[in-house]
């Protein structure tokens, strides 16, 4: 059984977590590895792919949604799960971290095209010593401040939870074969 954990990471944090749901499916006796989208592995040599990106303005990196919409057919027929990596903290009208508020422009579109196992949405982390300029100016509009806070808010017990949700998974439900 082999898996690849895929990540579009701008500053590293979802990068963090592409290499520890690896680590993780590993401990469990999954083959796992976890690799930049930019390296643009083909899904067809896998039993199985979990693709997460990092979130800036609402929606997935660039190089996530095209390597999904290039590679579509590949993933519709096996085993995906998806994760976005963003929150920093829940703002007013948002419950949880689970609210579908929180959820990507590209999810729907996703859910739809090629029926993934799963959407997780995990909080992220910023660095502002990081930023690019372009960010760096986002962030101080005051509205994008309020929800922009620093700090690393990465929940490794959910991640780690939900990494042990795959591999269970993996490990009980049939993997058609490529
Ligand atoms: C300018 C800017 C805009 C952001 N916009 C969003 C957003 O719309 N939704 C969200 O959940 N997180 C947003 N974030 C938070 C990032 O997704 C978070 O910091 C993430 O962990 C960064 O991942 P990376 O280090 O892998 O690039 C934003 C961060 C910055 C700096």
């Amino acid at each position: 059984m082999r898996v690849i954990v895929l990540y579009a990471s701008r500053y590293g944090s979802t990068k963090g977590i592409a290499e520890f749901i690896a680590e993780k499916l590993r401990q469990r006796g999954v083959q796992a590895e976890a690799r930049s989208v930019d390296a643009a592995p083909d899904p067809g040599d896998y039993d199985a792919v979990v693709i997460g990106s990092a979130v800036y303005m609402g929606h997935w990196m660039k190089e996530a949604v095209e390597f999904v919409r290039r590679n579509r057919t590949a993933l519709t027929g096996m085993p995906v799960w998806l994760f976005s990596s963003g929150p920093l903290e829940l703002g007013p009208e948002i419950a949880s971290i689970d609210d579908p508020k929180l959820e990507p422009e590209e999810i729907s579109g996703f859910l739809e095209a090629i029926h993934p196992r799963g959407h997780r949405v995990f909080f992220g982390a910023l660095d502002p010593g990081k930023l690019g300029f372009m960010h760096r100016t986002l962030r101080k509009l005051p509205a994008a401040r309020a929800i922009l806070p620093e700090g690393d808010f990465r929940d490794w017990n959910n991640i780690e939870a939900w990494a042990e949700s795959i591999a269970h998974a993996l490990a009980t439900q049939p993997v058609a074969p490529a």
